[in-house]
């Protein structure tokens, strides 16, 4: 019993000893496995917080690329389709329309023949709206066979844009900048949307002028426009040159073009017109293109002519790529209140 203690006690004082040959654990040695241990968890949690680090940089990476790569402009985008004198015969312009499909966060616009209008109504997706492609606004009725006046449209359900200036109106049945500012007026009047197309032909476009002639058309059209009005008119810049040639415009030419646009609107009215003011880009536009398109900050939407006929191809199109867009206009509204 005493010897045992007495090894204990030997063995206690001894560990006290800095240099201890007697194979127990000296205090130096507790030490370092100490210094070892806390090294080791110091290496623990460096290693811990990097990992952290990474993975919010990967995730602020990813958030910003993926904001790069989608729909960047601040406003509500539009997808419309220009029917133009398509499809042959009421019954296929039925099928076109219960194909067509609504896509959420977007707005989708069809402008069928006027002839079609109540059929189309009647089958469409009810949040798809409706537009006319043109109207006739020399009188409300009378002796003007093959017209159709704003109180008649106004009598159709759901149509709630009409379409002006477009360049095949301008080129092929003498449509002039007076016409052209009295359709945009009346359907103001009238309570509708104008969508407004403007664009340059080949030869302004090789002659650099764009711009000009752009700046031209539109101040001829909104003439007498007042900036509330300015909330009821959608710009739609068509290049002559593009409309069904299968020749899209570059996605970097089109924002320019659009951003010169929105200035002469800045100049025109105030920066809150131009900065709310959609302007859509138009011309052979198709599933392959929309993307790059709709990344452009200056460009809001498309009018479609000939892909706007195949509810799939257009469905492709209305569902291009809309990024942290929706996220981002939510989190605005929020910190907006
Ligand atoms: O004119 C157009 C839309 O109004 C564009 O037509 P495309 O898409 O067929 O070129």
């Amino acid at each position: 019993m005493g010897g045992s203690s007495s090894k204990s006690l030997a063995k206690s004082s001894c560990c006290r000893i800095a240099h201890c040959q007697c194979g127990c654990e000296s205090a130096s040695q507790r030490s370092n496995k100490l210094q070892h241990r806390h090294q080791s968890w110091n290496a623990k949690a460096a290693y811990t917080l990097l990992g952290r680090v990474v993975t919010m940089a990967a995730l602020i990476a990813a958030l910003m690329l993926s904001t790069a790569a989608g729909y960047s402009s601040p406003r509500a985008p539009v997808v419309a389709g220009n029917w133009k004198m398509n499809p042959s015969t009421s019954a296929e312009a039925v099928a076109l329309a219960e194909a067509l499909e609504a896509v959420d966060g977007r707005e989708v616009v069809v402008f069928p023949p006027t002839c079609y209008l109540d059929a189309v109504a009647t089958k469409a997706n009810k949040n798809v709206a409706l537009g006319a492609q043109d109207v006739c606004v020399l009188a409300e009725s009378g002796a003007y066979t093959g017209a159709v006046s704003l109180p008649m449209l106004k009598s159709m359900p759901r149509v709630d844009y009409v379409l002006c200036g477009h360049s095949e109106r301008r080129s092929l049945f003498s449509d002039d900048d007076d016409a052209i500012r009295a359709k945009v007026r009346g359907a103001l009047d009238a309570g509708f949307a104008a969508m407004l197309c403007i664009g340059e032909t080949q030869q302004e476009y090789e002659l650099g002028v764009t711009d000009d002639v752009c700046a031209l058309q539109l101040a001829k059209a909104l003439e007498g426009v007042t900036a509330a009005e300015m909330a009821n008119i959608v710009v739609a810049y068509e290049p002559v040159w593009a409309i069904g040639t299968g020749l899209v415009c570059p996605a970097d030419v089109a924002q320019r073009v659009h951003s010169s646009i929105r200035q002469r609107l800045r100049a025109t009215y105030d920066s809150s017109v131009a900065d709310s003011c959609r302007i859509l880009y138009g011309g052979s536009v198709n599933p392959s293109v929309i993307d790059g398109l709709m990344r452009q900050s200056d460009i809001d939407g498309v009018l479609v002519g000939g892909a706007s006929l195949d509810a799939a191809t257009f469905g492709q199109i209305a569902s291009f790529h809309t990024g942290w867009w929706r996220t981002r206009s939510f989190l605005k509204k929020v910190f907006r209140r």
